[in-house]
């Protein structure tokens, strides 16, 4: 393995300077990172985004993370013979799903982001939406139109959730006392039923509750890109909504903008959609003259 040639030490400086007037802008800012699945795919990306989150909160901000878990919940699946179905993004989920996809999210992915981060001397809390009653949900009720020539169908999604209440309180506790939240997007129903809920959705719901200065949504693509593959730096509803009915935006990025847009309209100062794949993406957009991906704008 070749490793990055030394930079100068002017360079260093220079990196280090040109991110102070950032780190003072943002100090005491709350900044939720969605963790997309498709985004943790080998050992040094991991290692990265752990180091990331770690660094902002030694630098003074409040980083919470929300991770998703699509391909990790699908292997497992396979290995069981039941095939993973998606309407709109979302994964139809009855029973035995429920249970893989709470057993994957709340164990072995949290736990392994947790155990990441304090690897490198952060100190990351694992929960689920069900822990200090974070996350209520109910069954989220998808319409859906295959073609425009099909009349919509409303698709009962099993135990697919939609965010009913946040109650932040677990997390100002466990931020304000050093430690970094580490969110499975598992929520509880008011019958004590348990809901699987789309990351994107959760992080969106977490960022407005917390009036995050930062939404970050960490994904598999430098972010939204046009019918010509072209990659699109700002994005507004209106050219959202033209782009979904026309179907240039589709499958899970569907989810991932509409929630975008709800945590810009409810206050989120910004929601960037960022390439999980490209190493310190994180770093790079929030300390860095040159903003990358695609931001959602109202
Ligand atoms: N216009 C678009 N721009 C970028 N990606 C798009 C677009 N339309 C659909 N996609 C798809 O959305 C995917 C990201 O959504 P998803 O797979 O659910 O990500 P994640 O698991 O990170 O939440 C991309 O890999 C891409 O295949
Ligand atoms: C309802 C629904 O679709 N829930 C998602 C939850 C995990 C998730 O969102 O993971 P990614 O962010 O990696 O896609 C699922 O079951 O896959």
């Amino acid at each position: 393995m070749t490793s990055d040639p030394m930079p100068a030490n002017s360079t260093v400086a220079d990196i280090l300077i040109e991110a102070l007037p950032y780190i003072r802008r943002f100090s005491g800012m709350t900044v939720v990172v969605k963790y997309g699945g498709h985004a943790m795919v080998d050992d040094q990306l991991k290692t990265d985004f752990a180091r990331d989150i770690t660094l902002l909160k030694f630098i003074g901000l409040n980083p919470v993370v929300v991770h998703g878990g699509g391909p990790q919940i699908n292997r497992v699946l396979d290995q069981m013979g039941i095939r993973p179905q998606f309407v709109r993004g979302m994964r139809l989920t009855d029973g035995p799903t429920m249970d893989v996809v709470e057993m994957v999210l709340g164990g072995k992915v949290n736990k392994g982001i947790v155990a990441q981060i304090n690897q490198q001397g952060g100190k990351a809390v694992g929960l689920s939406g069900k822990d200090g009653g974070l996350i209520e949900a109910r069954k989220m009720r998808i319409v859906h139109q295959a073609d425009a020539d099909s009349p919509p169908e409303i698709i009962d999604p099993g135990m697919v959730g939609e965010v009913t209440r946040i109650d932040p309180g677990i997390i100002h506790t466990l931020s304000q006392q050093g430690f970094i939240p580490i969110i499975a997007p598992v929520g509880a129903g008011a019958a004590g039923e348990t809901y699987n809920i789309n990351a994107d959705l959760v992080a969106s719901h977490i960022a407005v509750a917390l009036s995050a200065g930062r939404l970050m949504l960490l994904t598999d693509v430098d972010g939204v890109v046009d019918a010509h593959d072209q990659l699109i730096s700002s994005i507004d509803a209106a050219t959202i909504g033209r782009m979904i009915d026309d179907g240039s935006i589709s499958g899970g990025m569907i989810p991932k903008i509409e929630y975008a847009l709800h945590a810009i309209k409810n206050g989120v100062k910004k929601v960037p959609i960022l390439n999980g794949r490209r190493r310190h993406a994180i770093l790079l957009e929030l300390f860095t003259d040159r903003g990358i991906g695609t931001e959602v704008i109202e």
